[in-house]
């Protein structure tokens, strides 16, 4: 068990990850930490919510020193902009007791708003590639005294499409900078984007064969597509997630299916890359706040989000790439705590499933399709946590006469039976019409749009062996 205080840290960030609520560090954060703080480049693989962002972010902010912090040294380049403002967050946090600021900087918010922010000469700027670009374009950001670059969702912004803005990014660096690149999934591509810009990275990853978190219970129903909407409905009544995150293959579906789970009486709400930056924030607000029970998103939501109190994953669609699968169920079981999701897929999806699984090396087991006697009984169950819950109520008391005088006149087990038979929710029937989705057929090679502007807070159980291996040539460009 490490602790902060182990790895020679200031006290202002020791008090810092104390405030936040750590305790002890993660295996990624004891591994990295030490070598980042030597001035090593950085390949850092580990599961999804395991405090990456505290693993760079802890040795970025220790790295700050207050006469060097009159000028941008770090920079954290994340694919999608909630990511940006989140890790941004996070780095504040973390730099709370130094004065350290960092700014987020992404698409779709006054550009005009974030040059008067960067005018303020933040030490930390974390950006989406994009409008990192345009800054550099206009002279609003510079970055000849960058001391450290940070890539988080390396692989992801390769995926989109960004390696050319990345390139542009890093070869406008100063060369003696220091590059991390961190994410759950490490393709070999990643390499070679590692040895035209790292210096002999070391690479540090769980030795754990699970890419998966093992806390997050996982399975699959099959379906046939024109009734997905029912079983997915049927499922979350008998389920009753507290929050959750609905993932659609595409913007449409997105839409529609936020629509049609509102018509049926659940509280959800979309996000996509087509959406006002001005919505996504504040769909993104009101689900961490609580005030909306389902999150439903495009895979805009799948890398790097954290939001607390999330216990259940729905893929309502598969997703078409594996390594999605890996990331989209990783917004559940963060920080030690546990998780299910649930994949629902077609018959003809079945090769995608068995792909999926051949990756993450691990069986994802089948679920029976719930039925209607299964709703009732989840709903049921909740009516019974209703009733129980009032029976303790102060106000019940005054209910009290009332009861003893219908007792004399009825029998007890009646009685509960109608009060339960008022409290449980009658399933609704509404009809809602979802476009269909063409099946995710195996083999048929996909490649993601690379619309760039589309796209964009304990203690833990979850110890991973971890190896190091030096990687790359070292070559420098
Ligand atoms: N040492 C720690 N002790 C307890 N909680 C921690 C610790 N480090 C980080 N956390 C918390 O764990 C959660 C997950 O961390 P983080 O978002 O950095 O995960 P991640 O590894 O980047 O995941 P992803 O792959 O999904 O991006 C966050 O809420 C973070 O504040
Ligand atoms: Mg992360």
């Amino acid at each position: 068990m490490t602790k902060f205080n182990d790895l020679g840290l200031s006290q202002s960030v020791i008090k810092a990850t104390s405030n936040m609520g750590f305790e002890e560090t993660t295996p990624i954060q004891e591994h990295t930490i030490p070598l980042v703080m030597k001035g090593q480049d950085i390949i850092g693989q580990a599961q999804t919510g395991t405090g990456k962002t505290a693993a760079f972010g802890i040795p970025l902010v220790e790295k700050i020193t207050e006469e060097k912090s009159k000028q941008t040294k770090g920079l954290v380049v994340t694919p999608t902009r909630e990511l940006a403002i989140q890790v941004a967050e996070e780095i504040n946090n973390l730099g709370q007791f130094k004065g350290i600021r960092s700014l987020p900087v992404y698409g779709g918010q006054s550009i005009d708003r974030q040059i008067k922010a960067l005018k303020k000469r933040p030490q930390i700027i974390v950006g989406t590639p994009g409008r990192l670009m345009d800054h550099m374009r206009r002279k609003t950001i510079r970055l000849e005294e960058l001391e450290m670059v940070t890539l988080d969702e390396a692989d992801e912004m390769l995926n989109m499409g960004f390696i050319e803005d990345i390139e542009t990014i890093l070869a406008s660096t100063p060369e003696t900078r220091q590059t991390l690149m961190f994410s759950a999934t490490m393709p070999d591509r990643i390499k070679r984007l590692a040895e035209k810009f790292m210096k002999s990275p070391e690479v540090v990853r769980t030795k754990t064969k699970d890419l998966t978190v093992p806390s997050i219970d996982q399975s699959y129903i099959e379906v046939q597509e024109r009734d997905k909407f029912n079983v997915f409905c049927r499922l979350v009544d008998i389920q009753s997630p507290e929050k959750s995150i609905v993932f659609g293959r595409t913007k449409r579906r997105v839409d529609e299916l936020s629509k049609a789970l509102n018509t049926r009486g659940y509280s959800a709400d979309g996000i996509h890359g087509d959406m006002s930056q001005a919505k996504r924030d504040s769909v993104i607000r009101n689900f961490r706040k609580g005030n909306t029970e389902m999150l439903v998103a495009t895979d805009v939501a799948s890398r790097g989000l954290d939001v607390t109190g999330v216990t259940h994953i729905y893929n309502f669609d598969i997703p078409q790439d594996t390594d999605s699968y890996v990331h989209r169920i990783g917004r559940t079981g963060r920080a030690g705590e546990s998780g299910e999701a649930v994949t629902m897929i077609t018959p003809r999806e079945q090769g995608q499933l068995n792909l999926i699984e051949r990756v993450i090396k691990r069986k994802i087991p089948k679920k029976p399709t719930p039925t209607m006697g299964e709703v009732l009984e989840g709903k049921q169950q909740k009516a019974i946590q209703k009733l129980l819950s009032s029976v303790n109520h102060k106000e019940t008391l005054q209910h009290q006469k009332l009861a003893e005088e219908l007792l004399t006149e009825n029998d007890s087990i009646s009685l509960v039976a109608g009060a339960l038979r008022l409290l449980t929710e009658e399933a609704e029937d509404t009809d809602v019409k979802l476009t269909e989705e063409a099946p995710v057929v195996k083999g048929k090679p996909k490649r993601k749009k690379t619309n760039k502007n589309n796209r964009p807070g304990k203690k833990f159980s979850n110890k991973g062996n971890y190896s190091k291996q030096s990687g790359g040539r070292g070559k420098k460009k």
